[in-house]
């Protein structure tokens, strides 16, 4: 099984960033220390391992459903490309995205479910997908997206109290009844063997609210607020990793930190060995307006004072923020090394002798 394969252990003499632990099963105890544990890590890095969230055994059935369906020719994988319009269901193709100022292509594929389609099985809300996929809908997806759907939304909510916003304000804009960007996604990048630098996936903030991601072999990386030394974030067995992602940041007026990270081959030993994840984005419904909800919270509202005046007011709904990302990622939107600052998401950190990402 491709995230079960025995492979060298992440080294340990690698630049790694200790992420803060949080036990699912205390936070829905309502457990005191537990949720500052919890906002402690959405503000300050935006990254945190989350344990004892029993999705286990979903997960690894997403990683064989993910193998089954890059295992498909690739004419037949093609047939669900995601396109260029900025759709984010799909299968998306290795170099379809470009990856840097001089437009080099990207190495990693991708299989996005729509949490719409999964939870509307049979019957397409979406899109449509290979066998591999359907065959898995019932038995796996569901119950991923599922499980997937309702840890993020407990956490979603938790910080939605310590924001000081109405019970309930957060989850208005993340119904799990209604059409979003909330995707499932089975990652895979090829054996890394040469000497030269590599990029799997470029310096990114995520582009939803908050991401549930499991991952085997290292290769994350995060740039901690004001450093530009990337530092690996190491796997760790029954521990996802959590991070808040552009809509939640726009959302709490940057109180919640969505941060920059970005994937390359694994350390090492690690590097000869495919990689692949998997991860679920929990993103705002469709028709939610992107706009800090300072007039709920008086928190909100001082830390968008604060701020410079329209940062958090993107003037377009989640499917248009989306949309707009996705599609800037597409090689055929590469128009020169000015399309490299189209790509850019909430985050501003400066980085040295590159300016911003
Ligand atoms: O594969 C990973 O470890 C991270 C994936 C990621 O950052 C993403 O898909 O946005
Ligand atoms: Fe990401």
């Amino acid at each position: 099984m491709p995230g079960l394969t025995s492979f060298p252990p992440f080294p340990e003499d690698v630049p790694t960033h200790p992420l803060l632990v949080v036990d699912y099963q205390l936070i829905r105890a309502g457990d005191g220390q537990e949720t500052e544990k919890l906002w402690k890590a959405a503000t300050e890095l935006g990254f945190w391992y989350l344990k004892n969230h029993g999705v286990d055994e979903e997960v690894d059935g997403m990683f064989e459903m993910g193998r089954e369906t890059i295992a498909l020719p690739l004419e037949e994988k093609l047939k669900f490309e995601q396109g260029d319009q900025g759709v984010s269901f799909g299968y998306k193709a290795a170099g379809v995205q470009f990856m840097d100022e001089r437009g080099t292509r990207d190495v990693t594929e991708f299989v996005n479910i729509a949490k719409d389609d999964a939870l509307s099985w049979p019957t397409p809300a979406r899109r449509t997908y290979p066998s591999t996929v359907n065959a898995r809908m019932e038995s796996t997806i569901k119950q991923f997206v599922e499980k997937s759907l309702a840890i993020n939304n407990a956490l979603i909510d938790i910080l939605n109290d310590k924001l000081g916003l109405p019970k309930g304000a957060l989850a208005e804009s993340h119904k799990p009844d209604t059409f979003s960007g909330c995707t499932a996604r089975v990652i895979r990048a090829p054996p890394h063997v040469g000497p030269e630098e590599k990029l799997f996936l470029t310096a990114h903030t995520d582009f939803g609210s908050l991401s549930f991601l499991h991952n085997r072999l290292g290769g994350l990386q995060v740039l901690l607020p004001g450093s530009d030394k990337w530092l690996y974030v190491k796997p760790l067995p029954g521990h996802a990793i959590c991070n808040i992602g552009d809509t939640l940041n726009i959302f709490s007026g940057g109180i919640l930190r969505s941060n920059i990270h970005r994937v390359i081959p694994p350390p090492k030993d690690q590097a000869q060995y495919e990689r692949w994840s998997v991860v679920f984005f929990t993103r705002p419904n469709d028709t939610a307006m992107l706009r800090h909800l300072s007039a709920q919270s008086a928190v909100i509202s001082d830390a968008v004072a604060r701020a410079p005046a329209g940062k958090y007011e993107p003037g377009v709904t989640a499917e248009e923020w989306l949309m707009r990302r996705i599609r800037s990622q597409r090689a055929t939107q590469y128009k020169g090394p000015e399309s490299w600052n189209d790509r850019r998401g909430t985050e501003d950190t400066p980085i040295l002798e590159r300016g911003y990402i």
